[in-house]
């Protein structure tokens, strides 16, 4: 998406300035919406009710309406409210538009976006994605059916969600003669069923889509009923406040070169920033200050934003932050794991299984997650609980999941806007999850870290005081390239050389690495991802120890060499080894070229797996075109006039 539609399309950017402090300088605010969920059993008359409701608010001009009539008549069937959602759907009109799920109405006292949801699995999607948490939801029960499947599974997903109050509308009160005993009786079988899962609040309506009773207007033929109508009802929510105190989460979605600018986009789903912040980018932890928030068509400079909206911001320093980032202010940061409790709603046919991996989005960030333990599958049709292997679909179970890459998300009790995701298998959607943090430490699998609980160790040595005493800089030479390149070739003989010449120096190699330290990993683009963020921290902490350090990995993308860049930006020397995959097959050093030929090793670099590369190294050696000799003068010309202190220095 483009940068332009990106920060119009999110949210509605109403420039105002009830917040200023400085008449010249504006803030961004949100136009007040309730977000209105509308669940229930299929056929149940949800997208009746909204059709409806549009009709009966005047939303639909008469055009519209002659033309549902004529296609109701068409189908043989009486007026069917249900066809303005389909109508809508390929179209805009002034005051309605919808959007997939969403319609959005404009009554004159207030603004509502419905989200209309055909099954569990978009229900579960748009309240998870946080594309549309609701703040208030309408529960469709069919007056001839009572409460159904899916009223049960979509009660506990809004319990689940936090929902501790509902407006159900006993619908289709026309087909039991407008029946006040009926009513009575479901309203009995309702609230007995909410309470069981946990809704205590409720207000129940006698209503018929269809024929507008009880919707806008009052029902003749439900005298009987004195309470209010639906829309009365709904009059009294609120939209829940924005959760601009919360601390600041900022998922970073795109970044764009606009002019000379670099803009980090992103939509503010916590918090508030504002420029002349320092923000902090998890997973790197790099801190930058806020320079500008960009907006467009506006003329004064915006100085604040907060939850709930797009925006574009620049930093005062260059540092390497993608899509995936999260920013926050560093006094408080998410939490960093590689495990987590989670309480997931499955909804796959094929049932979750303990060890299987999937996919996980959570905002922006993606993570290929383990199922590491499952602790309770809860069935919510009777809510009994077991231990099991398995989670079946339409199941709540509690698991613990493993991340290799370190994932950075809130408690969803703390902040449900960091504390909800998905989990896809390939492209299917199977599960929504909550995130819950607390004893994961007993887990006793650590690797969790809060950065609060974690201050920085201050050396007291420096490292200047390091490179005086060895007679040399310290660094990392990072060398790239295919599997037989040269990589180990060339570093085992510079190491060689200059260890002569009596430099602290170390070589870190692919094999020797995978041997031990990534002897967990094999060679998935996440697994490589790992092995070279954990090579990358390695390098790192001996180069800041005085060490010119060496590494021989293949490192095949371009993002995971910049991440290691990015540990150490005036440390880090890139070295392509270049060497053309031809020439690699046919030394073939260690007979891998032959066995990912024939299949026996799968996701082989060059072969089945790509490699990207570099754009602009620091120094590139051919071999296919130098010796062993040549290649290494040229690196050996690259240290010394990087590395070789001179004598003053
Ligand atoms: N599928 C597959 N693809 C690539 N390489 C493979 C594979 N399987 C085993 N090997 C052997 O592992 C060495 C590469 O490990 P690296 O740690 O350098 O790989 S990576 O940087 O994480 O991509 C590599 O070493 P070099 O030949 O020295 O590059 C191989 O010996
Ligand atoms: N000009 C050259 N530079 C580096 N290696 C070369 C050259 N010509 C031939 N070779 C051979 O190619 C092979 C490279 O293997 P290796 O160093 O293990 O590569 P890598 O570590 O990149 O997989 C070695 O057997 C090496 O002797």
């Amino acid at each position: 998406m483009k940068l332009k539609t990106l920060l119009n399309s999110c949210v509605q950017l109403v420039i105002c300035k009830k917040f200023c402090s400085d008449e010249n300088t504006i803030t961004i605010s949100n136009m007040e919406q309730i977000k209105l969920v509308i669940a229930g059993h299929i056929d149940h008359g949800k997208s009746t009710m909204i059709g409806r409701i549009m009709q009966d608010i005047g939303a639909l001009h008469d055009d519209k309406i002659e033309l549902l009539k004529a296609i109701s008549k068409r189908r043989g069937m009486p007026m069917e409210w249900a066809f303005v959602l389909d109508a809508m759907r390929t179209e805009r009109e002034q005051g309605i538009t919808i959007q997939t799920t969403q319609v959005f109405l404009k009554t004159p006292t207030k603004s509502y976006a419905v989200i209309d949801v055909p099954g569990h699995k978009e229900f579960l999607n748009n309240m998870i994605s946080g594309a549309a948490s609701a703040d208030a939801a309408i529960l469709v029960v069919d007056a001839k059916e009572g409460v159904q499947d899916q009223t049960r599974v979509h009660s506990y997903i809004l319990r689940w969600l936090g929902f501790d109050s509902v407006l159900v509308t006993i619908n289709k009160m026309d087909l039991v003669n407008y029946s006040k005993e009926r009513f009575d009786e479901l309203r009995f079988q309702v609230n007995k069923h909410l309470k069981k899962v946990g809704i205590i609040s409720t207000t129940i309506l006698p209503v018929s889509a269809r024929y507008g009773d009880g919707l806008v207007h009052r029902s003749q033929n439900m005298s009987w009923f004195t309470g209010p109508t639906l829309m009365s009802s709904l009059d009294a929510f609120w939209p829940k406040p924005m959760p601009m105190e919360l601390p600041l989460r900022l998922p970073i979605q795109d970044i764009y070169k606009f002019d000379e600018r670099r803009i980090i986009a992103g939509r503010i789903e916590s918090g508030k920033l504002k420029v002349g912040d320092t923000l902090m980018f998890a997973p790197n932890n790099s801190t930058a200050k806020v320079r500008s928030i960009e907006a467009w068509g506006v003329k004064l400079p915006v100085l604040a934003a907060s939850a709930g909206q797009c925006v574009g911001i620049t930093l005062e320093d260059h540092i390497f932050v993608e899509r995936g980032f999260l920013a926050s202010h560093k006094t408080n940061p998410p939490v960093q794991t590689y495990f987590f409790r989670a309480r997931i709603f499955w909804l796959a046919n094929t049932p979750l299984e303990l060890g299987r991996y999937y996919k996980l989005k959570l905002t922006t960030i993606e993570r290929i997650v383990e199922v590491f333990k499952i602790e309770k599958v809860i069935d919510i049709f009777d809510l009994s609980e077991h231990s099991g292997n398995q989670i079946e679909r339409n199941m709540i179970g509690e698991v613990v999941l493993h991340t290799r890459a370190m994932l950075y998300l809130d408690e969803f009790t703390f902040n449900p806007h960091l504390g909800r995701f998905v989990l896809f298998d390939g492209y299917d959607m199977v599960a929504g999850g909550l995130v819950f943090i607390d004893k994961v430490q007993e887990l006793g699998l650590i690797s969790y870290k809060s950065l609060q609980q974690i201050p920085s160790v201050e050396d007291h040595v420096t490292i200047e005081n390091r490179w005086r005493a060895n007679g040399h800089k310290s660094g990392v030479l990072w060398l790239t390239g295919l599997s037989g390149s040269g990589k180990s070739t060339l570093a085992l003989e510079l190491e060689n050389i200059l260890f002569r010449k009596g430099w602290q120096v170390c070589v870190l190699d692919g094999d020797n690495i995978r041997s031990g330290l990534s002897a967990d990993l094999g060679y998935s683009p996440s697994d490589r991802h790992e092995n070279i963020r954990r090579v990358g921290e390695i390098a790192r902490l001996f180069a800041n120890s005085g060490v010119l350090v060496i590494t021989a990995f293949i490192s095949p993308y371009r993002s995971d060499r910049a991440r290691a860049r990015a540990l150490m930006p005036s440390l880090f020397h890139e070295i392509y080894v270049n060497a053309s995959l031809d020439s690699c097959k046919k030394r073939d050093p260690k007979g891998l070229y032959k066995k990912a030929n024939n299949g026996e090793i799968i996701e082989f670099t060059g072969i089945s797996s790509p490699y990207e590369v570099p754009s602009s190294p620091e120094v590139e050696v051919n071999t296919c075109k130098q010796s062993i000799n040549q290649s290494i003068e040229k690196m050996l010309s690259y240290i010394q006039a990087k590395f070789a202190l001179e004598n003053n220095e």
